[in-house]
């Protein structure tokens, strides 16, 4: 072994004259026959120190601060003072394994002149080139070439006085051989990270031959396979008998089966748990007749229908309807149906796919032959095709008209059925006032559905609901659908400019501010979530699902509501993104007052009233019960802390009661038709709700809103931002323009076509609901009819 020229470096100290190391006890026993060897050869030893030059830190300091990053900052001293400050440091860091290494064992070159033990000369077993690295070979940072040793001096006087005396008082130090017996040393075999010993040198001396155990010939083992996590088994994999090579492949199998088993039941128990839940969901709502028409028409008559209305008039709360008695239809072939949206969120938020995954198509923009092809090779999506009976497209404002024709043609030609969609019930919802497609090149310009070649074959009705439900001021509603349809009266561009005021409400919640785009969102609820103290709870979701590839899986999360993360504090403004109870839904908006467990919840709940202030801030009431709340948020209420911490969110509900609400994880499926869950998302059903994206908040209603139409840029973008508002008192809207008001033309003269479903059911010598060639004749006769209506400002 040597005491190489490198170790010598990082601990010299700056005397010149005393030289003392900071020796890693590892190295005491290496050192006592190369010190021997060189005290042997005093000359040479001196040499070897004096010849050691300053920047001893460069071959230290990265050891240093692996050991201890907390203690090591940039703008320290370096190199002149880094044997003495090192020392320091390393010998005081008691995390550091290498300070501990470094317990300071302290001595000086002449220490081994009187040891009897250094006068003879041995035999090194190894050729001394192997063992003394010599400085030409291994300059190494810190060698000659850097500043001499009384450069470090003058530096070092300013860092530590001990270091200058003349003579330095080191500790008085048991003899060398003592020192070995001393039982603190770590072993010599301990790894040195700059030793270039080979690793086999570091090992345990090999133990001698054991009878081998065999797992099942020990009780123990037994209990350890069949409950692994039992804390029996976790003392025992330090044991030799449960170490991976000590088991017959065999019992690795046998444990690994066990294992499955115990994770299919635990996951059998979480679902169990999910179900016996206790949930009040929302009750299936009263649906207009205008919603029952179209129901009975999807449903019963099984025909292919688009319909359609104005923000709020209950589409997608129909949708969910159709849906529901859909899958009840084909309970048996649940793969029936296939419940698709045009965008991933959109999808999400049905529980469905979007339409190019259910069809199986990639990206879709090759021609609709390859498409074909490409379906044809890929069975599942083959499969898809061939056994769906409905299929369910929401949102559809946002699918390219290109693509609505290529899946026409992949329908037909996969299907082996010449009937337009080969056959397939078409169910498609949207409204084309709002969102519009996205080109799929940036030189083409959007084209609708509407627009495809075969939507007119495909789709036998189009059905126009009228009844709005979400504003049920009809002021406020006329004004939102003359924004719609792009002709705003002067009176209207006054209301709407008025509405630029702040909101006036005496509760602590604040409008949700919309923004077109996502990095605004997000800067403007960080901004907001800096303002607050307190500590942060970060809610990390669990995603799973079919899809085991984890970028595509994420791909297809991102579109999901719930982030992936959430950070929160009490106080956040949040909104709700799950359904929950029947005034708990989503885009309920409300603010964290608590985190708390579920049994520390329950006692609240049964307790309520003792929990609930008269909301006026400051009052005695209300901080009364805000203390009670806190001292139970905090088990002192006699609360029984004992599971995880969820947030208690106060809803604010639109009759200006307050709901509470303890918000545990969620689900949101990406679901194939056939039951397939290709990717799942589990998390808290909230997202911070100061601001949204306008992309988030198509399909929400929101009690209120911010909008700056000034931020606009997109055709529909302003009207879907302001019918998100449920009354002109909860919207605020700033440097409103007429001009932002962007409608497409064609989109105009394709409603200007629509009849409302009540002049159909209410004028029975069209028959009812009409057939697709009778909707023309139906459409020219109506159409001057409706559209005046819906034109009239
Ligand atoms: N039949 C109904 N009875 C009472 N309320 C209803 C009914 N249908 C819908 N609503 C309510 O009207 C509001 C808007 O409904 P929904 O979100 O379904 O409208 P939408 O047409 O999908 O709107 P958007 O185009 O903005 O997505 C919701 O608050 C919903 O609960
Ligand atoms: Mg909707």
């Amino acid at each position: 072994m040597y005491f190489s020229k490198s170790r010598l470096r990082g601990v010299v100290s700056t005397q010149p004259s005393t030289v003392f190391f900071t020796l890693r006890p590892a190295a005491v026993q290496q050192f006592s026959a190369s010190a021997r060897l060189k005290a042997s050869r005093g000359a040479m030893f001196r040499k070897a120190v004096n010849n050691h030059t300053a920047p001893a830190k460069p071959p230290l300091q990265p050891n240093a601060s692996r050991a201890n990053t907390n203690s090591f900052s940039a703008s320290q001293p370096t190199a002149p003072i880094v044997g003495a400050k090192r020392k320091l440091d390393m010998t005081n860091s008691g995390q550091s394994d290498l300070g501990s290494l470094h317990s300071a064992v302290y001595f000086e070159a002449d220490d081994f002149d009187s040891d009897p033990d250094l006068d003879f000369e041995i035999q090194h077993p190894l050729p001394q080139s192997q063992n003394i690295i010599p400085t030409s070979t291994n300059p190494g940072p810190g060698s000659t070439s850097g500043p001499t040793i009384s450069t470090n001096i003058s530096k070092v006087n300013t860092v530590s006085a001990y270091l200058v005396q003349d003579e330095i008082k080191y500790p008085d130090l048991p003899k060398l051989e003592d020192r070995h017996r001393e039982p603190a040393a770590p072993p010599s075999s301990a790894p040195i990270p700059w030793s270039s010993s080979p690793p086999s040198h570091h090992l345990p001396p090999p133990p001698p031959p054991k009878k081998r155990t065999i797992p099942w010939q020990t009780s123990e083992s037994k209990t350890d396979i069949k409950n692994p996590i039992t804390p029996a088994a976790q003392r025992t994999t330090s044991k030799k008998v449960d170490l991976p090579w000590n088991k017959t492949a065999s019992a690795m199998k046998d444990e690994q089966k066990e294992l499955r088993k115990i994770s299919k039941k635990k996951l059998a128990s979480a679902d169990d748990h999910q179900k016996r839940k206790p949930r009040e969901r929302v009750a299936s709502l009263f649906l207009s007749d205008e919603q029952k028409g179209v129901l009975d028409a999807v449903v019963e008559k099984e025909k292919s229908i688009f319909f359609t209305g104005s923000a709020g008039t209950g589409k997608s709360v129909l949708m969910r309807e159709i849906i529901k008695k859909l899958r009840d239809k084909y309970r048996r072939d649940p793969d029936r149906i296939a419940v698709t949206a045009s965008t991933g969120l959109a999808a999400c938020n049905i529980e469905g796919v979007t339409l190019h995954s259910f069809a199986g198509i990639g990206l879709g923009k090759e021609p609709a032959a390859e498409l074909v092809k490409k379906v044809r090779k890929n069975q599942k999506a083959r499969n898809r095709w061939s056994r769906t009976k409905v299929l369910v497209v929401d949102e559809v404002s946002m699918v390219d008209g290109d693509l609505f024709d290529k899946l026409e043609e992949i329908a037909r030609r996969i299907r082996n059925n010449g009937r337009p969609f080969g056959g397939i019930q078409l169910v498609v919802t949207g409204d084309f006032f709002q969102l519009p497609p996205v080109p799929e090149t940036s030189t083409r310009e959007a084209k609708f559905a509407f627009d495809a070649a075969t939507w007119c074959t495909s789709i036998q009705h189009t059905i126009l609901l009228t009844h709005v439900f979400r504003q049920k001021d009809p002021t406020f509603a006329e004004m939102l659908n003359e924004m719609r349809l792009g002709k705003i009266s002067p009176q209207t561009i006054e209301a709407f400019r008025s509405l630029s005021r702040p909101l006036d409400f005496h509760d602590s919640l604040e409008a949700t501010e919309l923004f077109p785009t996502r990095a605004e969102v997000e800067n403007a609820n960080a901004a907001r979530m800096r303002t607050l103290s307190g500590d942060v709870m970060t809610f990390n979701a669990i995603d799973s699902g079919s899809i085991l590839d984890k970028t595509h899986r994420e791909r297809l999360l991102s579109n999901c509501m719930a982030p992936p993360t959430i950070h929160l504090k009490k106080g956040a403004q949040v909104m709700l993104i799950k359904n929950m109870e029947d005034t708990l839904v989503n885009g309920s908006v409300g603010r964290v007052v608590a985190f708390m467990d579920e049994s520390t919840f329950d006692h609240y709940r049964t307790n309520e009233d003792d929990f609930t202030g008269d909301g006026k801030e400051g009052s005695d009431d209300d901080s009364k019960a805000r203390k009670k709340l806190r001292a139970l948020a905090h088990g002192k209420e006699g609360g029984v802390t004992t599971g995880r911490k969820w947030p208690l969110v106060c809803f604010v509900q639109p009759d200006g009661t307050e709901r509470h609400l303890l918000c545990q994880p969620e689900s949101w499926k990406i679901e194939l038709p056939n039951g397939e869950i290709q990717a799942m998302r589990t998390q808290v059903p909230l997202i911070l709700a100061w601001a949204l994206s306008i992309h988030k908040a198509q399909g929400q209603t929101l009690p209120r809103v911010k909008v700056d139409l000034g931020k606009v840029f997109e055709k529909g973008q302003a009207y879907v931002a302001l019918s998100r508002a449920t009354s002109q008192a909860g919207l605020q809207v700033s440097r409103f323009d007429p001009k932002k008001v962007m409608v497409h033309p064609k989109v105009i003269g394709f409603y200007s076509n629509l009849t409302s479903i009540n002049a159909v059911i209410k004028d029975r010598s069209y028959g009812g609901i009409n057939g697709g060639n009778k909707r023309q004749k139906l459409n020219e006769d109506a159409a001057d009819d409706q559209f005046s209506k819906y034109m009239s400002v």
